[in-house]
């Protein structure tokens, strides 16, 4: 039994992401508020580098198509993706002066964990159409569309023209709301622009509080069925709500409601929880296999990730993986 998720075959890549590259500032004191943080860790960041790092690390071809600011930290995020082994021909130098998007992270505790952004001038949100490689997402199975690069153009339009290269060359879109309040101008930006790309989209991937955001009106309770079907009813074929750790459902188009569950971890911290379980279902999405194996196998990464000090650094391999599956008796023989 397969999902029944067919990605386009006789492709160099498997994924190409577009979004942000940036840097996690993790703190190194944990347990305490940001106020009494003294020192941090750096990682490479963003919620779309930190998928296709767990793509990569599982195995999969990816490449990634973004803006990088022009110092050191710049070239450090480049010089990570190429260890990592993802295509990083189309990631460009900003030449205005931008800045690296940071991300300090507060672990007060293992359930309460925040994120401070700084944001202004970010050499991400500045990557333009024209930087957007159509020959790159024809070469790919899939693009991986982070909701956060909506948030202001140019990267708005650079976002809206990989979608019509790849909606073109018939290569997938896969759409994680990704919403981070500090990006957005407005209520009506995130709705607009969210639901144009959940629109396009093959997969999609979101919280119940970003599936919200793609509706018009915030007041009204939400409606799991009728969100689901309202993207069911436009191109996607599997639409994954994610609950932290009470697990996800993962919807398809055939009326498949598919419970997913959790692993539970010994938590440092909650985020990269998403990005690794993105990354790992859709490396189960590219074998072919059913989508509970697909949601087991995100709930592993997610359960190693949450359990280390790191996104980036930590996601898994795919031995890694089975190991957490195989403790549980989680893993077929
Ligand atoms: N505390 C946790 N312990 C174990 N697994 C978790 C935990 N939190 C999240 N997960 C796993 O990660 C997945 C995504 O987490 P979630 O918090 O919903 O995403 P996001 O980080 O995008 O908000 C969940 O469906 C679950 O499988
Ligand atoms: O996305 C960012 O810019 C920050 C991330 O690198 C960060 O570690 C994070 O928030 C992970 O997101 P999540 O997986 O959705 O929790």
């Amino acid at each position: 039994m397969s999902s029944g998720f067919a990605f386009p075959e006789g492709r160099a890549l498997d994924f190409v992401s577009i979004g942000r590259l940036c840097i996690d500032l993790n703190a190194n004191e944990i347990h305490r508020p940001l106020e009494e943080t003294v020192t941090f860790t750096r990682y490479l960041g963003g919620s779309p580098a930190n998928i296709t790092v767990a793509l990569a690390r599982l195995g999969a071809k990816t490449g990634f198509i973004g803006k990088i600011a022009n110092d050191g930290f710049g070239r450090f995020i480049r010089r990570y993706l190429e260890e990592t082994g993802i295509d990083t021909t189309s990631v460009v130098d900003d030449a205005t002066g931008a800045v690296t998007g940071l991300a300090f992270t507060e672990i007060k505790s293992p359930t309460d964990c925040s994120i401070l952004m700084y944001r202004d001038n970010v050499a991400d949100l500045k990557l333009t159409p024209g930087e957007v490689s159509e020959e790159l997402i024809a070469s790919a199975k899939a693009l991986v569309v982070s909701g956060t690069a909506l948030a202001a153009s140019p990267s708005r339009e650079a976002v809206f023209a990989a979608i019509g290269y790849a909606r073109k060359h018939g290569t997938a879109v896969v759409y994680d709301i990704d919403y981070r309040p500090y990006t957005w101008a407005n209520r009506d930006e995130i709705h607009t622009y969210c639901a144009l790309a959940a629109e396009q989209a093959d997969v999609i991937f979101g919280g119940i509080e970003e599936f919200s955001l793609l509706e018009p009106k915030t007041d009204a309770p939400f409606d799991e069925a009728a969100v689901v079907a309202r993207w069911l009813g436009h191109r996607a074929k599997l639409v994954v709500v994610k609950r932290g750790g009470d697990g996800s459902v993962a919807y398809d188009a055939a009326g498949g409601a598919f419970p997913g569950r959790t692993f539970p971890a010994n938590v440092v911290k909650t985020f990269g929880a998403g990005d690794s379980f993105a990354g790992a279902f859709l490396y189960g999405l590219l074998q072919g296999w059913p989508v509970p194996k697909c949601q087991d196998y995100g709930a592993a990464a997610a359960h190693i990730v949450v359990s280390s000090h790191s996104c980036s650094d930590a996601m898994p391999t795919r031995a890694q993986v089975e190991d957490v599956l195989r403790n549980v008796g989680a893993l077929e023989a």
